[in-house]
């Protein structure tokens, strides 16, 4: 997740579509053109020591100022190359946001800054083409003035050797020089070519190196289906951050929570709660310390194995451009009768049974037409048909449902994962009073953690200040 972070989502489409188009379109075309000239080369140059011995003198400065002007060249295109790379990202960046957030530029009139933008940022990815078109322009110029000089050479060994070579020799001579130079020419800007080619191949092959997740399977796992069975969960000295050469946000952690037990997780903006739960799943990783769910360390087990056994209803609700069974059953392994009862539980089944089309009714990407609390109902409804699970975990899974609905699913909740272990991150602190202990997070670090009556109790207690700093 580290490389998603911190690389634009326009510098990613660039890769796949420019650096991409650039080697299966251009790079083959390059090679095929080198080789043809190579061999066309080779045997004009024979055609001309066979004719006058005298050429072969001009081969090696000819040679010397070719690879002179090839090498100063390269210098500049291949770095015209890497800004055209550069100035291309922020086009496509700019293009994904605006279609993401079509609506809301709509709905604020703002369209003419947004495509005024798009034009500025087209012109100066255009800025780039033109250099390059300059820089081809000047070489194509070098390599003419050396075409002259050459002719003019050869022009003047005919005057010299007037008395002893005949015209017509001369003639198909200077008719093949002209020829050669051509050749050399599309050589030349065929090497230049393959050589700003390979940048593309450079940026790919980066992108194959990069240092990808754990495994999603471990072989011969012992697992099975049936863990986790109890839901118990630990976490032993556990820390752990986002990137390297960053701050830990989970600092030494030391927690025992037992089975079924429901955890009301709180703290102040930034305590690193949300940070919990990318570590139970494996988003981030341990950088110290371990988690293990009813005894098993899950940094040994496969990333698909541990995160198909844990559910979890993130704070940003995601939804597939699909129906609605197909994002609340997206394996269809429920029949229609499951999911209209967990349509029931998260207070939707009105919603969609007013649907045109019912459950088949279509979601747009992201759940565009669909309000953000609908969005995370039916999130919800999809943890309630996976019934089979041990641990769940709430992220401010309710925060943009209005209360009396709020309420109705925190019951349907309970009901629903009655045995589960449930970590629950509060939006609203006063649907985690119930819970059998409260953990406090500050700075990464437990504060608190203890039943909710103890904390209430000490009013020295940060869970004491917040429960309050609520009620005003
Ligand atoms: N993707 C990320 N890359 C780097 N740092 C991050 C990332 N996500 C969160 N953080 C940092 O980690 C710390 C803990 O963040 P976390 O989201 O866990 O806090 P939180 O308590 O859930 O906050 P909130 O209540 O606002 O959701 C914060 O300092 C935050 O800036």
């Amino acid at each position: 997740m580290s490389f998603f972070d911190v690389t634009s989502s326009g510098k990613i489409i660039n890769r796949f579509a420019h650096d991409f188009s650039t080697i299966d379109m251009q790079l083959p075309f390059a090679l095929v053109v080198i080789f043809l000239n190579s061999m066309t080369n080779i045997m004009q140059i024979g055609f001309c020591v066979a004719a006058t011995p005298y050429f072969l003198i001009l081969i090696v400065p000819l040679f010397g100022c070719y690879y002179y002007l090839s090498a100063y060249y390269l210098l500049s295109s291949r770095e015209i190359k890497r800004l055209d790379s550069a100035a291309r990202s922020p086009m496509y960046a700019h293009f994904g946001e605006t279609l993401n957030g079509l609506v809301t530029i709509r709905g604020f009139d703002d369209m003419n800054r947004f495509s005024m933008q798009a034009t500025l940022l087209l012109d100066q990815s255009q800025q780039v083409l033109y250099l390059t078109n300059t820089t081809q322009l000047w070489l194509g110029v070098m390599l003419q003035l050396l075409n002259s000089i050459i002719t003019t050479f050869v022009a003047l060994m005919a005057v010299l050797q007037r008395n002893s070579a005949s015209a017509g020799l001369f003639a198909i001579l200077l008719n093949q020089i002209s020829g050669f130079m051509n050749e050399i020419e599309t050589l030349m800007t065929s090497i230049c070519n393959l050589e700003t080619t390979i940048v593309s191949v450079e940026h790919v092959k980066e992108y194959s190196e990069l240092v990808p997740e754990a495994p999603y399977e471990i072989p011969d796992s012992k697992m099975g289906k049936s863990w986790p069975k109890h839901g118990q969960i630990e976490f032993q000295n556990y820390s752990t951050r986002y990137r390297e050469g960053l701050e830990p946000v989970l600092s030494s952690v030391n927690l025992s929570i037992c089975a079924g037990e429901h955890i009301g997780i709180v703290g102040r903006t930034g305590a690193g709660k949300s940070s919990v739960n990318m570590a139970l799943f494996r988003i981030i990783e341990a950088t110290d310390g371990k988690i293990l769910i009813d005894g098993v360390d899950t940094s040994t087990l496969g990333l698909q194995e541990l995160r198909s056994c844990l559910t979890i209803i993130p704070q940003d609700p995601f939804l597939f451009e699909a129906t609605i069974r197909a994002n609340l059953d997206p394996f269809d392994q429920h029949q229609d009768a499951d999911i209209w009862a967990a349509l029931d539980a998260a207070s939707l089944k009105q919603y969609v049974s007013s649907l045109p089309n019912g459950l088949h009714q279509q979601v747009n990407n992201g759940g565009e037409n669909m309000s953000l609390g609908q969005r995370q109902l039916v999130n919800l409804a999809r943890a309630m048909l996976n019934k089979n699970t041990k641990v769940l975990c709430l992220d401010e899974a309710t925060a943009a449902i209005d209360i009396e609905t709020d309420n109705a699913i925190q019951r349907a909740l309970r009901k629903s994962f009655t045995g589960c272990t449930v970590l629950t991150i509060a939006h609203r602190i006063n649907t985690i009073l119930d819970s059998d202990r409260i953990l406090v997070l500050e700075r990464g670090e437990v504060a608190e953690f203890d039943k909710p009556a103890v904390l209430l109790a000490n009013q020295n207690s940060i869970f004491y200040s917040l429960v309050n700093s609520h009620d005003d």
